[in-house]
């Protein structure tokens, strides 16, 4: 356990934290997710809570304003769900463009993951471009390294889903079938009738992949053999501690049996259940699920910034968004 650590923070006033002494960071990166803008009157989400659609862009733009102050952040990431299903249709490419170039206002690289309001609008192969994801066949998983010793994978949610892809495509059919199976309700958004944890089969989440879960894999042999410290990003949550069970991604058990199996993945964050969410799971990986911009009523805020250090991480956040401490067991 780094002592150390421990010192420099305390739990406080300021959101939680307060600073006792300075540890300089190996690297910091801002935290800001669903956004989902829309040039359209406040409204609700489907369960009654207030949602502010123009109002997130101005919540964007403080952070990035912040962040661009502060010294050294080294990149952004936003969790998904740049724009809102209600965006009216003929207006979703100049609303994902205007929200990304807002993002573009940060200076340093800024990472995007996509969530299922983000497909409402586009389909990925309009979509990814946009936001500087370039994988092949429209794929949306990648991992990059911000700095020695540690690694980002950012993984793609709607791998297998009914959203985003076209039709017919088979990952489409393949994912209707899951759904019909495990989903008797005519609204497959619907979780009525459905019992614990099986709330989660819903059309607005999806699932990783195979091929997906063989590169997550490999990746997470090679972080071994180089010790490296791993977060994983996803726009779904994968525990269920740490989300409702309504917001988790579909096959979240067979991700986490994965990364179990190794030691070098510190911290899963996710976007997608805008209440926020904090568990440390059986293995001691921290579970971080991020407040989101949207629900943030006119004035207010919620984005943050994470200060990585070798024994723990520290997110320190802004308005809504509380205050992390996530120390490492080894
Ligand atoms: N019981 C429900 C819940 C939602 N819907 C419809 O599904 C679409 C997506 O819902 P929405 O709340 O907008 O999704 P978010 O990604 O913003 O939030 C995720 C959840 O908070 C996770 O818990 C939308 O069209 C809803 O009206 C539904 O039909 N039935």
């Amino acid at each position: 356990m780094g002592t150390d650590f421990v010192c420099s923070y305390a739990m406080g006033s300021s959101n939680g934290l307060v600073p006792i002494q300075e540890k300089q960071p190996l690297f910091s990166f801002g935290v800001i997710s669903d956004i989902q803008y829309a040039d359209i009157p406040d409204g609700h989400s489907f369960l009654g809570v207030p949602r502010y659609y123009r109002h997130s862009v101005l919540v964007l733009q403080r952070a990035v304003e912040k962040w661009n102050n502060q010294p050294k952040l080294d990149f952004l990431i936003h969790f998904g769900d740049i724009v809102d299903g209600f965006c009216p249709k003929d207006k979703s490419l100049e609303a994902v463009t205007s929200v990304v170039n807002e993002f573009k206002k940060f200076d340093g690289p800024v990472y995007h993951m996509i969530g299922n309001h983000c497909l409402y609008n586009l389909p990925r192969e309009k979509l990814l471009p946009l936001l500087n994801i370039s994988c092949l066949d429209h794929r949306a998983y990648y991992d990059f390294s911000p700095a020695p010793g540690y690694r980002f994978i950012v993984l793609d949610g709607y791998d297998s889903s009914a959203l985003g892809w076209p039709q017919d495509h088979p990952k489409t059919l393949e994912a209707l079938k899951f759904l019909n199976e495990k989903n008797p309700n005519l609204d497959k958004n619907s979780p009525i009738g459905l019992d614990g944890l099986e709330r989660r089969f819903l059309m607005f989440n999806g699932a990783v992949g195979k091929e997906q879960l063989q590169w997550l894999d490999n990746i997470l042999k090679d972080a071994t053999s180089l010790n490296e410290k791993v977060v994983v990003c996803c726009h779904l949550p994968l525990d269920p501690n740490a989300s409702s069970k309504e917001a988790l991604l579909w096959n979240y058990d067979e991700v986490m049996n994965i990364i179990h199996q190794y030691d070098c993945v510190k911290i899963c964050m996710a976007g997608h259940d805008h209440k926020g969410g904090y568990s440390i799971d059986s293995h001691g990986v921290h579970h971080r699920v991020l407040e989101a911009a949207l629900e943030c009523p006119p004035g207010t805020d919620a984005f943050g910034h994470i200060e990585a250090h070798d024994d723990g991480c520290l997110l320190i956040g802004t308005g809504r968004m509380k205050s992390t401490i996530m120390m490492f067991n080894s």
